[in-house]
């Protein structure tokens, strides 16, 4: 530690005029004070999601149901396979089944348009875009370019519509009483609101309506775009490679051969191995989030001696690690039998980290890698994809992996089942 110390001092690279100039040390001391703050806001979203691992999994029924844009799809495409931007219509119906989970209502924004969903979207771009001018860490002055002003009023939009629902199922519960309202619902339509109302804290305290609202929209938020980037990706990688898209429409077909598509169950997700696997491989080829950050809370000693001191905000690669071909060989290739359930056997339980891992790890893993095989199997059952040979596709790492202008593929609807 001792050389680093003695490196960084301000004498050594030259900076004792800065030491002494009164201006400069202002705004090294402005830029101390952000930078503080920036920290703290970080802290107090951990503890608060930490105190919160209460969404283990979604409700036990075909909750994506009408929330798959399939008449929409079969509008585009009744003409003839068309070219589709997957990102666009993707992240519309991830919104459109947080909504329902989340608040039990349905938008249905991928028919006409929302107001909510749409300032959900607007808030996601200008969050992407705010770190690339300077200017824009400052908040006074990132509140008065245009982009600040339509931050603040697609926040206002958001934060009025989860004020209002949490206001109005308060006062339901607390007319009805906490277990008329809930009985019908067990098992079936709990939503996130219902848990978050009825939760207590480790002092048996229920949460104010401030912290429901912070949980929902930080769930809205890291729900929607990351499930997103996910199945875009899965749908690009099949569509590349169409025989493992066909060994997934044979396996689903043969799980539901004898009911209707529409009838898929918790249960079934467990019953498709080689689509787990071709999901799972398209999240280590296109990992939705490309890099975590750390703070060192002590001394890490990495494999080749060198060690990254106490205190240190670390970046680490989720991207790297699985590219990395001393973890996995060959790795720009797409090979789902990387996932049999003997090889990945092989593989240590970090070279797999789509959600990453530890304790602050994706709290709606499960969530997620259900909504993906629900969503996969009911758009192979129904359409084929594949590339669009007039686009070239080319990752776009922001604050999740997307593609330059879009991921485009043709889809193609199947005869339906007589
Ligand atoms: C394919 C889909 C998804 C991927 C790849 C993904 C990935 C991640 C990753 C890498 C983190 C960062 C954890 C860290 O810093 O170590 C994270 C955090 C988080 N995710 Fe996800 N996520 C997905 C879907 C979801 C969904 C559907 C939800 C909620 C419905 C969700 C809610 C959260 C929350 C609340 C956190 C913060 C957890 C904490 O700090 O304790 N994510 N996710």
């Amino acid at each position: 530690m001792d050389w680093i110390l003695e490196d960084l001092t301000l004498e050594k690279v030259s900076f004792r005029m800065v030491a002494v100039s009164g201006l400069l040390f202002l705004l090294l001391a402005v830029l101390f004070h952000f930078l503080l703050k920036g920290f703290g806001f970080c802290y107090h979203f951990y503890v608060t999601c930490q105190k919160l691992r209460c969404f283990p999994e979604p409700p036990r029924i075909n909750w994506l149901l009408g929330h798959l844009g399939v008449a929409k799809w079969r509008r585009l495409t009744a003409a003839g396979p068309t070219s589709i931007d997957m990102f666009e219509h993707i992240s519309l119906m991830t919104l459109d089944s947080l909504q329902k989970c989340v608040f039990s209502y349905n938008s249905n924004c991928q028919e006409k348009p929302s107001e909510y969903i749409a300032s959900i979207l607007l808030l996601s771009s200008l969050v992407a875009r705010r770190p690339y001018s300077l200017h824009n860490y400052i908040d006074w002055i990132y509140y008065l370019t245009s982009d600040g002003r339509r931050f603040r009023h697609a926040c206002d939009i958001v934060h009025r519509f989860t004020a209002d629902v949490i206001q109005k199922r308060r006062m339901t519960l607390s007319n009805l009483g906490q277990d008329a309202w809930l009985k019908p619902k067990q098992g079936k339509t709990k939503d996130f609101i219902d848990v978050l109302l009825i939760a207590k804290d480790e002092e048996g305290c229920h949460l104010s309506d401030e912290d429901i609202a912070a949980e929902v929209d930080t769930f809205m938020f890291e729900g929607h775009d990351t499930t997103a980037s996910g199945l875009s990706w899965v749908l690009y990688n099949l569509a590349q490679h169409p025989h493992y898209q066909d060994q997934c429409r044979e396996e689903i077909q043969e799980l539901l051969h004898d009911r209707d598509i529409e009838e898929i169950e918790w249960e079934d997700l467990s019953q498709m191995p080689f689509t787990t696997m071709c999901i799972k491989e398209s999240l280590r080829l296109h990992p939705a989030v490309t890099e975590i950050s750390r703070h060192c809370t002590e001394d890490v000693k990495m494999p080749n001696g060198q060690v990254i001191p106490k205190g240190v905000v670390c970046l680490i690669s989720i991207y790297g690690t699985h590219h990395n071909p001393a973890v996995w060989p060959e790795p720009e290739v797409y090979n789902p039998h990387r996932f049999d359930p003997a090889a990945s056997k092989q593989q240590s339980p970090l070279a797999f980290v789509p959600f990453s891992a530890g304790p602050r790890n994706c709290i709606g893993q499960t969530f997620a890698m259900a909504e993906l095989k629900v969503t996969l199997a009911l758009t192979l059952l129904r359409f084929v994809v594949r590339l669009d040979k007039s686009q070239t596709v080319r990752r776009k790492p922001e604050l999740i992996l997307r593609a330059e202008n879009g991921l485009w593929l043709q889809v193609e609807p199947l005869p339906a089942k007589p």
